[in-house]
Parts: structure tokens; C-alpha cells; sequence
């Protein structure tokens, strides 16, 4: 069994520093990324004990959660605590030595962006971050680990992190996605199956044409929602794209360094033959364009479906169901198609990479933003936004009726001024829909950018395939 491993076996016997009898191991971490939210009081446990940041070229920091994004946030954030998070990231990252992206600084943007942009992402790689969309990064074949407060600390520290380790879980997509199906109504539809607790203790690895066939930007998208699925972390095993991705970025492999570093990455793959705990198989053939319904990413159905009764489900999620539907407003049996919204946002480190932005653009082609609807476009990071206006999307997005904003995490979470009213519906490409995520009493309905794109044309909730 032993000689038969997979993906996340051989990177965390490769970053086993020591291993307690009970099997709670110590785990080297290879690069670590830092935003305002989850690490102040971390710097202050540190300046405490007087210790320093072990590694301090292995982290970088950026801030993204609360930072605005209109211009004027270049002059200082207004929300008193918001100001106070980035300005002790800014403090913190100056007195212990660390790279930081700042609000003026075209590579700043949402951490899971930012770091497969800069290179700082890479196959084999341990990678952590006080976060937990820091699953994003397995798409690269990196064993990425949303970690705590204290955990950030300690990372801080001494450059490892203790873990125990979780059980094997594949999630093969088999075969080709029909038209109109993308990325996110995979990672959507494999936790609609599998509901929010099937991943628990366990790192999922993806696999499988459909996965093959994504592009890195797609398969980010996947490994950023493993984390929603209950997995701890989500693997994509790297191949020519994840190389060609990585290659030539600021803190990529250069020289010499580049052959060996890809010599080493081609041997990260599943063994045939490695023990699976668990194992889920989709065929690509029967996802559909999705969207979400209720307040848990699990609460998934084909656009062309209706709206759910309490009834249909079984156990404590009738209850959940009947107070989900209240939340949002829904009546049972109403065509999802007819459900009318109010904004639509694009954005977050699911779906804010200029993929995302170029397929927008592609289904807005000749149609507009429906009139009285607020429609927001926010890139993950400064180097998408310049990207797409270099590529002349920016302008055909605000030409349509977008608001083109500066990056950040915006309306993924209320965190910052981009947020919802009590009781407004929005068709988000982020990836939770919990009660009052994008402000409070503000109603979530998860989806793809196209999908997105679609709801922006007709003001409501609508099969991206009447678009092609
Ligand atoms: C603020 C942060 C700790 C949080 C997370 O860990 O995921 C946020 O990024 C989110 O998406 O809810
Ligand atoms: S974009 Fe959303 S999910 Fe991603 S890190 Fe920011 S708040 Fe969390």
C-alpha cells in the first residue's frame, strides 16, 4: 500500500518534519500568505514573546477583505476598523520584514488570487493562509491549508504547522461538459451531492477529463469551493497547463532551478492503484448550469428546476429548508427563472479571475445591464482589472451598464462598504450564501460568471444557455 500514493500522501511524507505516535504530525510549510483579518493579534503574540517571523521571503501579505474598492481608499479607509486591520498588516509587514502588496500597488488584490499570479503558488508546495478559501491553491498540486489565528502564529514562528492527517477522497468528473457548464456549476453540483459535510476529514482530490479539460482558472475555481464540500483542503495533480502557468512569474523557478523544479512536479500524481477512503463519480454529460436556492452552498439545482418544498428533504434539512426559504423569500414551486433580482456581483477568489471577466464579456456581447439593476464588476486582483482594460473588456462590461471597481473581496462577504440591503436578492459568482454573508438580510443565490452575466441581461434568474 505503501508503494501506492496519492497526491496528498506524497506531499505530506515530502513536508514531515516529525510524527507523534497518535499520528499528529509536524508539517514544513513552504509559503505562507498573510491578510489584515486573521493576523494582527498573531504579530502581537510574536512582538510578545519577543520572537521574529522564522521565514519571513517565504511570506507575503496583502490586504483584501476590507479594503474598499472606489478609488478613494488610496487616501485612507473610512471604517475605523477597517483602517486599524490594514494599517497594522502595513506596520506588521514592515517591522518583521515581509513582502506586502498595498491598496496602491497594481498586484495587490484577494489573497487566492494574488498568489498563483505573483508564482508564489507551486506545485508540491505546503501553502497556508489564515483563511479558508486558502484550498484555492490545490488546483496548482499544492497541499493548501486554511489555518487559524494561533496557527498563523505559529507558522509565523517556526515555518510549520501541526496537523494531523486526513483521509483520501476523489471526486472523478467523467467525460465533457455540455455547453453552458462551467467550473463553478461543477464544484457546485459536487457539493449538492455530496452536502457540506462530505468532505469532512478528508483532502479531496479532482480528477477526470472534465478536470483535465479545465483551464488553471477553472480548476481554481473547483479547489476554492472544496473547502464549502467540508474537505480540508481540494488537489488538482499538476500537468502541462499548471507548468505553463507558473512559468515566467515573479517567484517562479528560474534557470537550472526550472528544469529540476518540473523534473520533481511531474512526479505528483495519484499512484493507480492508491487507497481511496472515499469516492464520488460524476458524469460530466448530466451537470447542468446551477444556481443556489437557500443559505448552504449544498442547496444546489438546475436552473431549469423550482424552487424546493420543506417536504422534499428529510431529517433536521426540512427545517433548515422551511427557514432557508423564509430568508430568501421564496415561494415553493416558483420557476427559478422567474425569481427577480436586484444586483448582480461579479467577483471574489472563486470567480474573479480574467477568465471569468472574458466570459462575461462574451455572453454581454450586443445587451445591456437590465435597466434599474445595480451590476457590479470587481477583479480579483490589480493585475486582472489591468488585463482586462488592456484587452478592451473593461470598457465593453461599463459600456453594458457595469460598475468597474478597484480589487478586493467587495461584495463576497460584508466586510467593506460593498454590500447588500436588508432583503436584496444578488446573483453572486462567490461561493457562500449564508444568512447575511453579503450584508444583513441581503439574499445569496450562488452561480457561475456566465450565469451572472445572464441575470444582468434579464434582471432575473436565468439559463445562461438562451445566451449561448
Ligand atoms: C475573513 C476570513 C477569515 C474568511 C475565511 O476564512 O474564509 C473569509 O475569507 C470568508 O470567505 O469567509
Ligand atoms: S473573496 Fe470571499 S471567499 Fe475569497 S477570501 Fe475574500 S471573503 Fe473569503
Amino acid at each position: 500500500m505503501t508503494d501506492h500514493k496519492t497526491l496528498y500522501d506524497k506531499i505530506w511524507d515530502a513536508h514531515l518534519v516529525h510524527q507523534e505516535p497518535d499520528g499528529t504530525g509536524l508539517l514544513y510549510i513552504d509559503r505562507h500568505l498573510v491578510h489584515e483579518v486573521t493576523s494582527p493579534q498573531a504579530f502581537e503574540g510574536l512582538r510578545m514573546a519577543g520572537r521574529g517571523v522564522r521565514h519571513p521571503e517565504k511570506t507575503i501579505a496583502v490586504p483584501d477583505h476590507n479594503v474598499p474598492t472606489d478609488p478613494t481608499r488610496i487616501e485612507g479607509i473610512r471604517d475605523e476598523q477597517s483602517r486599524i486591520q490594514v494599517e497594522a498588516l502595513r506596520q506588521n509587514a514592515r517591522d518583521f520584514g515581509i513582502e506586502m502588496y498595498d491598496v496602491d500597488d497594481v498586484r495587490q488584490g484577494i489573497v487566492h488570487i494574488v498568489g498563483p499570479e505573483q508564482g508564489w503558488t507551486q506545485p508540491g508546495f505546503t501553502i497556508v493562509c489564515g483563511d479558508s478559501h486558502t484550498a484555492t491553491h490545490g488546483a496548482f498540486g499544492a497541499l493548501a491549508h486554511g489555518i487559524g489565528t494561533s496557527e498563523v502564529e505559529h507558522v509565523l514562528a517556526t515555518q510549520t504547522l501541526i496537523q494531523s492527517k486526513s483521509k483520501n477522497m476523489k471526486v472523478e468528473v467523467r467525460g465533457a461538459l455540455p455547453p453552458g457548464v462551467t467550473a463553478k456549476d461543477i464544484t457546485l453540483t459536487v457539493i449538492g451531492k455530496t452536502g457540506t459535510a462530505g468532505g469532512n476529514g478528508h483532502v479531496i482530490e479532482y480528477m477526470g477529463d472534465a478536470i483535465r479539460n479545465l483551464s488553471m482558472e477553472g480548476r481554481m475555481t473547483v479547489c476554492n469551493m472544496a473547502i464549502e464540500g467540508g474537505a480540508r483542503a481540494g488537489l488538482i495533480a499538476p500537468d502541462e497547463k499548471t507548468f505553463a502557468y507558473v512559468k515566467g512569474r515573479a517567484h517562479a523557478p528560474k534557470g537550472g532551478q526550472w528544469e529540476l523544479a518540473v523534473e520533481y512536479w511531474k512526479t505528483l500524481h495519484s499512484d493507480p492503484g492508491a487507497h481511496w477512503d472515499k469516492e464520488i463519480i460524476i458524469d460530466a454529460a448530466e451537470i447542468a448550469p446551477v444556481v443556489t436556492w437557500g443559505t448552504s452552498p449544498e442547496d444546489v439545482l438546475p436552473i431549469t428546476g423550482v424552487v424546493p418544498k420543506p417536504e422534499d428533504f428529510a431529517g433536521g434539512k426540512v427545517a433548515a429548508a422551511k427557514r432557508s426559504l423564509e430568508y430568501m423569500g421564496l415561494t415553493p414551486g416558483t420557476r427559478l427563472q422567474d425569481v427577480a433580482i436586484d444586483t448582480v456581483f461579479i467577483g471574489s477568489c472563486t470567480n474573479g479571475r480574467i477568465e471569468d471577466l472574458r466570459e462575461v464579456a462574451r455572453i454581454m456581447e450586443g445587451h445591456k445591464v437590465k435597466d434599474g439593476l445595480r451590476a457590479m464588476i470587481v477583479p480579483g486582483s490589480g493585475l486582472v482589472r489591468a488585463q482586462a482594460e488592456e484587452e478592451g473588456i473593461a470598457q465593453k462590461l461599463i459600456e453594458a451598464g457595469f460598475e468597474w471597481r478597484m480589487a478586493g473581496c467587495s461584495m463576497c462577504l460584508g466586510m467593506n462598504p460593498d454590500q447588500l440591503a436588508p432583503g436584496e436578492r444578488c446573483a453572486s459568482t462567490s461561493n457562500r450564501n449564508f444568512e447575511g454573508r453579503q450584508g444583513r438580510g441581503g439574499r445569496t443565490h450562488l452561480l457561475s460568471p456566465a450565469m451572472a452575466a445572464a441575470a444582468a441581461i434579464t434582471g432575473r434568474l436565468t439559463d445562461v444557455r438562451e445566451f449561448g
